[in-house]
């Protein structure tokens, strides 16, 4: 098949360019050494070079412009808007039936098995989304996910018996592995681990192959072509096992099963049940969103409590002492969701997300001609001195004084259309981590580069976590001998890191 000359997929807008408000007379490219004019939240540039280094290019935009941004490639007739402050995330993000979302996936050709399991929560919009949302919801309730916590705990335990004493490994692999099998298991069966599994790998690998081709989730440009039609061929076969187990399901249904698939080919509303090919679309999209994210928090959690090991060390006490789940003294957060929360301000696993407008809008000193794309990332609103003060120091204490807006404050996007699997993901973290952490000493590999890239629209760890697990041989009041290590790459331009860098520790 040959591919099509211009992708069906995530390529940003076709809407022409209007004249905008303000700034028609600045003109420097990203990545130049042109002057900044801060009247004027435009940057003339090419869309294709600002998506290879896209954490890059929003920083600079921000550095330029402040609350707002647009970036415009006048060759390719196109604009991006790009969105920092809380009050334009508030804007946009809470008016769902304004700014629809843009799914970032290759969505194929209509009829194609692609488009069928890419048709889950995240491509959806109006009255089609509200409706899935409601029949999606109830797996990821506060009754479901008590249920799923002795499963996770299990896979938990297996997952640290895997680790050998002093030998060093890719954390974030391991983590990729972890959640692989967490996220099959509680998505597609509790009761049948190795066909859940088998399936979640088969996901997982279309997943990888839907980033591979689609660095591009801000444009298309020919080289993202290659792959394309080894992608439509993968999707078929990954239909066919996913509506192969939802058959199972629905021939043999068992009214105590509490996977999220089994929940959710039981639920009903006035209109009836989810049909097939939405469940097999709500199964794909459901895990894509679940596995890699949660992966890389546990990765980005980690490695900060590592280099911070005052903040292990209080952690590792509260494991002991089993009041891990305990408000801190003074009524405020457990440590331990502090960490997590702090972890997700610092380096969230999300880093940004797109909407589209309906109509034409003003955002701030910009009109907007419908369809223009409009992004918002967590990665530059959670530095803001003005909502987090010393905004690159990891500071889990900060959240025993701080409440900002959910438009400040946004690891798991905002609106109707907050991350529905928010609340698992924070469950299979709590969970897991004291587990991790009880009996292994993780540091990093001194001397490691640790650097962060956006890869579709996930802050991945570029080079893995490298880390050394080692067996604790004393437990709490004993110091549990925890050492930053110094390390290289660009995290450490995105937090501060100075306290491990600065410490006497060898690099091997
Ligand atoms: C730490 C892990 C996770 C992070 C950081 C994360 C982040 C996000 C973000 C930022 C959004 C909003 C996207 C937007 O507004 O365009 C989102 C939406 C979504 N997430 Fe998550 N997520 C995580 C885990 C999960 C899990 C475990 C699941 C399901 C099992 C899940 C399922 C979804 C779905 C279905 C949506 C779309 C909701 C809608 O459009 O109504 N996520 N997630």
């Amino acid at each position: 098949m040959t591919p099509p000359t211009s992708l069906p997929l995530m390529s940003f807008p076709t809407a022409p360019v209007v004249a905008p408000l303000v700034g028609s007379d600045c003109a420097h490219p990203i990545g130049g050494a042109g002057s900044t004019n801060e009247a004027c939240p435009i940057t003339e540039g090419c869309l294709v070079e600002f998506s290879r280094d896209l954490m890059g290019g929003l920083f600079q935009l921000h550095r330029e412009h402040g609350p707002i941004a647009a970036l415009r490639d006048s060759q390719a007739g196109q604009m991006i808007v790009c969105l920092f402050a809380p009050e334009y995330n508030q804007q946009v993000l809470s008016r769902a039936d304004r700014f629809h979302a843009r799914f970032f996936g290759i969505r194929g050709p209509k009829r194609s098995s692609q488009r069928r399991v890419t048709c889950g929560l995240l491509a959806m919009n109006g009255e089609q989304h509200k409706r899935n949302r409601r029949m999606v919801k109830e797996p990821f309730g506060p009754k479901a996910i008590a249920a799923y916590r002795p499963t996770i705990d299990a896979i938990a335990r297996e997952e640290s018996a895997l680790w050998r004493d002093g030998v060093e490994f890719d954390f974030n692999q391991a983590m990729i592995r972890y959640n692989l099998r967490v996220t099959s298991r509680l998505l597609f069966g509790l009761d049948e681990p190795t066909l859940a599994y088998e399936l979640g790998e088969q996901i997982a690998q279309w997943v990888t192959l839907n980033h591979e081709i689609g660095i591009g989730a801000l444009v298309s440009t020919p080289e993202f072509h290659a792959g394309y039609e080894g992608l439509l061929d993968f999707a078929k076969g990954l239909e066919v096992n996913v509506m192969r187990l939802i058959r199972r399901r629905k021939d043999n249904p068992d009214p105590t099963a509490n996977d999220v698939l089994s929940i959710l080919v039981r639920s009903h509303d006035g209109d009836g049940g989810l049909s097939d090919e939405e469940l097999v679309g709500q199964c794909c999209v459901l895990f894509a969103a679940a596995h890699m994210t949660t992966a890389h928090s546990f990765s980005w959690t980690t490695f900060l409590l590592a280099q911070h090991p005052e903040v292990m060390q209080a952690l590792w006490e509260q494991i002991h002492a089993g009041t891990v789940e305990e408000p801190d003294a003074s009524g405020g957060l457990p440590l331990l969701e502090r960490v997590i929360k702090e972890a997700m301000r610092v380096l969230p696993a999300s880093a940004y997300s797109v909407r589209m407008n309906v109509e034409r809008e003003q955002l701030g000193p910009l009109d907007l001609p419908p369809g223009t794309p409009i992004v918002f990332t967590p990665l530059i609103t959670h530095r803001l001195e003005s909502s987090f003060p010393d905004p690159t120091r990891f500071a889990p204490d900060r959240w025993l004084s701080i409440n900002p807006s959910p438009y400040a404050y946004h690891p798991f996007g905002g609106g109707p259309r907050r991350c529905i699997g928010g609340p698992l993901a924070m469950e299979v973290l709590r969970t897991s981590l004291p587990i991790f952490l009880r009996d292994w000493r993780l540091s990093v590999v001194p001397g490691a580069t640790v650097s962060a890239e956006v890869k579709s629209t996930m802050l991945n760890p570029k080079h893995g976590v490298p880390m050394i697990a080692e067996r604790h041989t004393a437990t709490p009041p004993h110091d549990g001998g925890f050492k930053a290590s110094p390390v290289t790459g660009n995290v450490t331009e995105l937090v501060d890191l100075s306290a491990a860098n600065s410490a006497p520790r060898k690099p091997r």
